[in-house]
């Protein structure tokens, strides 16, 4: 399909490798339109967190769009750092999230996804999520996407920073919650 019949969709992101990767999961289904700006996050739920980011990207906008937040859940810290990771990967690096588990012989984790559409303002953001589980290990592989080099997904022995891109997308917590935002999208159409 040409992009002229693709549904247009407006990405608000601060973070160029995640625009990279859901351009590489959406290519040929949607037009994928990106717009960067720093948006404030809450304190809360995976979920409230992800829609609050997105009300406040669409008045900024005034228009639709879709956002999306990433959690680092550790299953030791019944799901901490999770939204808060971002912060505490710019604090205390690889090795201080491997640390962080020392005291704990679980060292098993889940990535979390929450895309957030909104309609436009005042429309209630609609939340999708995807979950990948696996391990945190010592950082292995390119450093460049946040804590990529430290998480390991259940079933593979590389590091999602280790792995081929196009594996990393069939599999992530990121692809996961964009089947569902496709599904979603697809039903409206109809
Ligand atoms: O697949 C991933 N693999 C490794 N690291 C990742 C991934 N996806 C997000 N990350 C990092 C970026 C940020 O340090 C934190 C999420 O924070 P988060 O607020 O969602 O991202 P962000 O502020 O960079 O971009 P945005 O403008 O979309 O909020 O985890
Ligand atoms: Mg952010």
């Amino acid at each position: 399909m040409s992009p002229q019949q693709l549904q247009k969709l407006v990405f608000v992101t601060g973070n160029k490798n995640k625009l990279l990767e859901v351009q590489d999961i959406l290519k040929g289904t949607v037009d994928l339109v990106s717009h960067s700006l720093d948006l404030p996050e809450l304190q809360g739920t995976p979920e409230d967190i992800a829609a609050e980011k997105c009300k406040i990207a669409a008045n900024m906008l005034q228009g639709p769009c879709i956002t999306e937040d990433t959690c680092l859940c550790y299953n030791a810290l019944n799901g901490l750092p999770g939204p808060y990771i971002k912060w505490f990967m710019q604090s205390i690096g690889h090795e201080g999230l491997n640390k962080l588990l020392a005291g704990y012989e679980d060292k098993s984790a889940y990535a979390l996804c929450t895309f957030a559409l909104s309609k436009g303002p005042g429309h209630e953001p609609i939340v999708f999520d995807g979950r990948t589980p696996g391990t945190i290990v010592p950082a292995r592989g390119p450093t460049h996407f946040g804590w990529d080099a430290v998480f390991k997904p259940d079933g593979f022995n590389e590091t999602y920073a280790e792995m081929d891109k196009d594996i990393k997308n069939t599999i992530s917590h990121r692809y996961r919650a964009l089947e569902k935002l496709k599904t979603y999208l697809a039903t409206q159409q109809e």
